[in-house]
C-alpha cells in the first residue's frame, strides 16, 4: 500500500514535470519558430474542408437529421464495427499542412512525441494548432456528426481532444501495434504523402489481441478520415514504400469517461492536472446505469455494475478537463487461469497518458475460461492494493499473450501530456 502511494506520488510528479516541459516547448515554439506555411495557423476555413465533409456537417445540424440520413452521406466501412469513412480535408490543405509539419520536423525546435508507440510525429497543441484548427474542427464539425453516429459513446458530449500527427517512413517507425485509444472516439485522417502498405486493421470492441484472428483491413486514402470508437482494437500494418503521415484526433467526452475510464474500465480515480489531464473533469454526477446504455459499457464494466452517469450535457461541456485517472497504478492480481491484465504502471505495460500499448484485463468468467480466447468477457479488474500482487518486473500474460502483430504492445510508460 505504502509502496503504491510512493509510486503514485512519483507518477504525479513525473506528469507535472512533463506537463511543464510540454508548456515550455509550446512557449518556445510560439516565440521562435517560423512556419513555412503560416496560413495553416489561421482559423479553420470551410475552404480547407472537403465538400463531402461540409455536407455531412451541414446535414448533421439540420432539423430532423438522423442516423439513417447521415449514413447516406458517409461510407460505411463496417456496420458491425461502426467504422465509417469520409473525405475531411481538401488536397491543397493536406499538402499545406504536410509541408508545415515537415518543416517543423526539420527545424531545431524541441519536439514532444505523440505517445510511446509513435517515435515520430508532432503534437499539434505544442505547435499551436489546437486553437485555430483542432478545436473548431471538433466543436463545429465533428461534434454534430459524432452525436448522430455514436450517441452512446459521448459523441454529442465531446469536450476535449488530443490531436497529433503520426509519421511512418523507412528507417523510422513502420507500423503500429494493436491498441485501444485513450479516447471515446477517434478520427484518423491520411494526409499523405505517397505510400503503400500501412493499412489499419480492426478487431472487436475491447477484444483481447490474442483473439484477433480475422481483423478487418482498412486502407488509408489520402484526404479521407476513418471514424471509429476508441475501444475498437486496432493497429497499423507495416509501411510498404514511401512515407505516411496521418492526423489522429482522440476525441474525449468527460461526461462518459468521468464515469467509466476507458483505460481501466472503472469509475476513474482522479488526480488533478495542471494541463488538460486526460480529459476528465470533476463534476457532480447523477446516477444512472451506464451499462444499460452501451455494449461498450457492458464490456468495460463487467456486466451491469452500477456506475455513475451524467445527466445529459451535465457540466462536462462547459468545464475544462483537468484531471487524469490513476488507473495506471493499479494492478490485477493473478487468480486461477487469469493473471496480470492491468491498467497499471506496476506491470510496465501501460502508458500513463495515452493508453496506447495498454492491455485490457481479459477474463473468462463471463463466459467461462474459454471466453478470453474467444475474445469475449473482456474487462478491467479492480485494483490490487498489494504491490506484491502486481508483477512489476515480470508481468504475466497467461490469458492474453503478446500478439505477434505488434512489437510495441508492451511498451512501458514514457511520457504524459
Ligand atoms: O497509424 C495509424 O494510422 C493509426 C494511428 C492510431 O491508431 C493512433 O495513433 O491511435
Ligand atoms: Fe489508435
Amino acid at each position: 500500500m505504502w509502496a503504491q502511494m510512493v509510486e503514485l506520488e512519483q507518477e504525479v510528479e513525473r506528469r507535472r514535470r512533463l506537463g511543464q516541459e510540454s508548456a515550455a516547448r509550446k512557449a518556445l515554439i510560439a516565440s521562435s519558430y517560423h512556419p513555412a506555411r503560416p496560413e495553416v495557423y489561421d482559423s479553420l476555413q470551410d475552404a480547407a474542408l472537403a465538400p463531402e465533409f461540409l455536407a455531412v456537417a451541414e446535414y448533421s445540424v439540420s432539423p430532423g437529421a438522423d442516423l439513417k440520413g447521415l449514413l447516406q452521406r458517409l461510407e460505411t466501412v463496417s456496420e458491425e464495427k461502426r467504422i465509417y469513412r469520409v473525405p475531411v480535408f481538401t488536397a491543397p490543405f493536406c499538402q499545406a499542412l504536410l509541408e508545415e509539419l515537415e518543416h517543423f520536423e526539420q527545424s531545431d525546435m524541441p519536439k514532444g512525441r505523440p505517445n510511446t508507440m509513435n517515435n515520430y510525429g508532432v503534437l499539434l497543441h505544442e505547435l499551436g494548432l489546437d486553437e485555430p484548427l483542432m478545436t473548431p474542427l471538433r466543436e463545429r464539425f465533428l461534434q454534430p456528426l459524432m452525436a448522430l453516429l455514436y450517441p452512446d459513446c459521448g459523441g454529442g458530449q465531446l469536450d476535449s481532444h488530443r490531436a497529433f500527427v503520426v509519421k511512418y517512413a523507412p528507417g523510422q517507425d513502420l507500423e503500429l501495434g494493436c491498441h485501444y485509444d485513450n479516447a471515446e472516439l477517434t478520427l484518423n485522417v491520411a494526409l499523405g504523402k505517397v505510400f503503400t502498405g500501412g493499412a489499419l486493421y480492426f478487431g472487436g470492441l475491447f477484444q483481447a489481441p490474442a483473439a484477433l484472428t480475422e481483423p478487418l483491413e482498412v486502407e488509408h486514402v489520402v484526404g479521407q478520415g476513418v471514424l471509429h470508437r476508441g475501444g475498437q482494437l486496432h493497429g497499423a500494418r507495416p509501411l510498404g514504400t514511401g512515407e505516411r503521415w496521418n492526423l489522429v484526433v482522440w476525441l474525449r467526452a468527460s461526461a462518459v469517461r468521468n464515469r467509466l475510464c476507458p483505460m481501466c474500465c472503472h469509475e476513474p480515480d482522479l488526480v488533478d492536472d495542471e494541463g488538460f489531464g486526460d480529459g476528465f473533469t470533476r463534476e457532480e454526477p447523477a446516477t444512472v446505469d451506464v451499462c444499460a446504455l452501451t455494449e461498450l459499457a457492458w464490456a468495460q464494466c463487467g456486466g451491469g455494475r452500477q456506475v455513475r452517469a451524467p445527466l445529459p450535457l451535465a457540466g462536462g461541456r462547459n468545464k475544462t478537463p483537468t484531471a487524469y485517472c490513476t488507473c495506471w497504478l493499479k494492478a490485477v492480481p493473478a487468480s486461477g487461469s487469469f493473471s496480470g491484465q492491468t491498467c497499471c504502471l506496476s506491470s510496465g505495460l501501460l502508458e500513463a497518458e495515452s493508453g496506447m500499448g495498454r492491455q485490457r484485463g481479459s477474463q473468462g468468467s463471463r463466459g467461462g475460461e474459454g471466453a478470453a480466447a474467444q475474445g469475449g468477457g473482456f474487462r478491467g479488474r479492480p485494483a490490487s492494493a498489494d504491490p506484491a500482487e502486481s508483477s512489476r518486473q515480470s508481468p504475466q500474460y497467461h490469458s492474453v499473450p503478446t500478439p505477434s502483430v505488434t512489437g510495441s504492445w508492451m511498451r512501458g510508460p514514457e511520457r504524459s501530456e
